[in-house]
């Protein structure tokens, strides 16, 4: 098993020290906060940059409350204690890579996700934000990955009838997604099949969002080597065919379904 990269020697490029100062707030210590469910660095396992060591930011915290969430710590049953934008920094300066990761619950929901993004791009950090594309925030990042949510993703009406209204109404704002994607400096759409009855609203979404098929990833839903091997058996093979690309969760299979990898 390839561990996760804790304390790994800064990789690429220049060493932390000559990339400048933190700058959060230009007229001094910003006291701004966010609420942060854990940080760590690993690999990126998802999309156009799978392989990427990779600082982590997981905000706490989503507006959704998809019936497979991956890290129920940030959406169900929120967790963590609020951190500031310069402590945010440090923390990605001390990490000694080059790329970070904004991911959550859903890092687009609190406001100061912007001066986040701004503070780690000031630095010259490459900066990728994980989001479901349901939040029309002002943010500016290297890599706007948008996983939008597909109505099978939707929790159980009789268990959970508030999240399930509520999911309903606000999982696919396609033009929210459209304007995420135009702010960015480069995008990808990342979906979650669950089931062959998924791929109608795949092909209806992509063709709503105008997207080109170079863009899309194909992502089986599953937390366990054996759910993606399983699903991998009939998705990558419709993916291949319809010019797509296909996504395998690669840190799944490098460290298994555990917090902080
Ligand atoms: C936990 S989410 C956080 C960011 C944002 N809320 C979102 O959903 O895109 C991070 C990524 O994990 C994916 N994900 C979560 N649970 C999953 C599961 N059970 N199977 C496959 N992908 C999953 C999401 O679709 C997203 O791409
Ligand atoms: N290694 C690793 N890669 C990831 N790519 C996207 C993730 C996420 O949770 O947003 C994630 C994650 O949680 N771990
Ligand atoms: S939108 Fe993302 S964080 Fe929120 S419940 Fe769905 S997968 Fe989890
Ligand atoms: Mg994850």
């Amino acid at each position: 098993m390839i561990s996760p990269l804790r304390n790994s020697k800064f990789l690429h490029g220049s060493p932390p020290s000559t990339r400048g100062t933190p700058t959060g707030d230009p007229t001094g210590t910003s006291t701004t906060t966010l609420r942060i469910a854990e940080t760590f660095v690993s690999r990126q396992g998802e999309g156009s940059l799978t392989g990427t060591d990779s600082f982590f930011i997981r905000t706490s915290g989503c507006n959704l409350r998809c019936w497979f969430c991956d890290t129920p710590y940030a959406s169900w049953r929120p967790e963590g204690a609020p951190q500031s934008i310069d402590s945010l920094q440090k923390a990605a300066i001390d990490a000694k890579v080059e790329h970070v990761v904004l991911t959550g619950g859903e890092p687009l929901l609190p406001l100061e996700s912007s001066t986040l993004t701004e503070a780690l791009r000031s630095i010259g950090l490459h900066v990728t934000i994980e989001t479901a594309g349901t939040v029309d925030r002002d943010v500016q990042c290297d890599l706007m990955s948008i996983s939008p949510k597909f109505r099978s993703s939707t929790p159980d009406r009789t268990k959970h009838p508030r999240w399930h209204e509520l999911h309903q109404k606000r999982r696919m704002p396609i033009d929210t997604m459209r304007r995420l994607i135009d702010r960015s400096d480069d995008y990808q759409v990342k979906f979650v099949v669950d089931a062959p009855t998924d791929l109608e609203e795949l092909l209806e979404v992509t063709s709503a969002l105008a997207v080109p098929k170079e863009k899309v990833w194909v992502m089986p839903q599953g937390i366990t080597p054996e759910e993606l091997d399983k699903a991998s058996m009939w998705l990558s093979e419709w993916t291949d065919s319809q010019g797509f690309r296909y996504c395998d969760r690669m840190h799944i299979h490098w460290y298994g379904n555990r917090r902080g990898t």
